[in-house]
């Protein structure tokens, strides 16, 4: 369950000049197993408010439990414990260039210390559904935009997270994988996990119809119910 009240997010902020506002008195909240679409113009605050639930970002004021926990009462170790159960797909992928697909992908489960033989099966299970088999030894520079946005995805989704948070997932791949991935993370959102995708693309949008936060200027201007 995330819970978010009267959300206030800034960025580039110091003591003395607090920074510019970016969310603001934003509320939600999303039940286990959801899917949620997150739109809006650019500009508006998706990636922000993703970040945000990612625990990468704290809010200025307001009130924010993930996993039924409030992150700014949370240990170090808590926080890092729920960081793990979240998978971000972020919009600039942020791959390590110089490991290799297969070394991008098993990252997360190393640092989880999951053994190395179930990790490397998980790693290449993944690669091989995005289509990325025969690309493991590869460095991402050597990689087509697709293919990167394949393998930030990959990364995302092999530590099997509660919390999966996609922004623009699919705007570098064709409309066939598009909706191959949407499909997949409904798949995920009827598992139980819960699942948030921010997207301008509007035939995704009408076609995999689900409650919608829409963003506009920093505050949720919608919430459009379950279709
Ligand atoms: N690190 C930063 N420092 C200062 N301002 C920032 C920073 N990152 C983003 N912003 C500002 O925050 C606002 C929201 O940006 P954000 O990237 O969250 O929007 P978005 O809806 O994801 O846009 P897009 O669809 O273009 O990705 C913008 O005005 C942007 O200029």
């Amino acid at each position: 369950m995330i819970f978010l009240e009267n959300i206030q997010l800034r960025h580039g902020g110091t003591r003395r000049n607090p920074g510019a506002t970016i969310l603001r008195n934003v509320s939600l909240s999303v039940p286990d197993g959801a899917f949620r679409w997150l739109t809006g113009p650019s500009g508006a605050g998706k990636s922000s408010l993703l970040s945000l639930l990612h625990l990468s970002m704290r809010p200025a004021a307001g009130r924010m439990e993930i996993f039924g926990v409030a992150p700014d009462r949370a240990s170090r170790g808590r926080l890092a414990r729920m960081r793990r159960r979240i998978g971000l797909i972020p919009q600039d992928y942020r791959l390590l260039g110089e490991l290799s697909v297969l070394d991008n992908v098993v990252l997360p489960l190393r640092i989880a210390r999951q053994s190395e033989r179930d990790s490397l099966r998980e790693a290449r299970a993944i690669l091989d559904w995005l289509g990325l088999d025969g690309r493991e030894d590869v460095l991402p520079d050597r990689l087509s935009g697709g293919e990167r946005q394949r393998v930030a995805i990959a990364r995302a989704l092999v530590t099997r997270p509660d919390l999966l948070l996609a922004d623009e997932p699919t705007n570098a791949l064709g409309e066939e994988q598009a909706r191959g991935l949407i499909g997949l993370f409904q798949h995920l959102a009827h598992s139980g996990a819960t699942v948030i995708v921010a997207t301008h693309n509007a035939t995704l949008l009408r076609d995999f119809p689900a409650r919608t936060f829409a963003l506009d200027g920093g505050h949720i201007r919608e919430e459009t119910p379950d279709p």
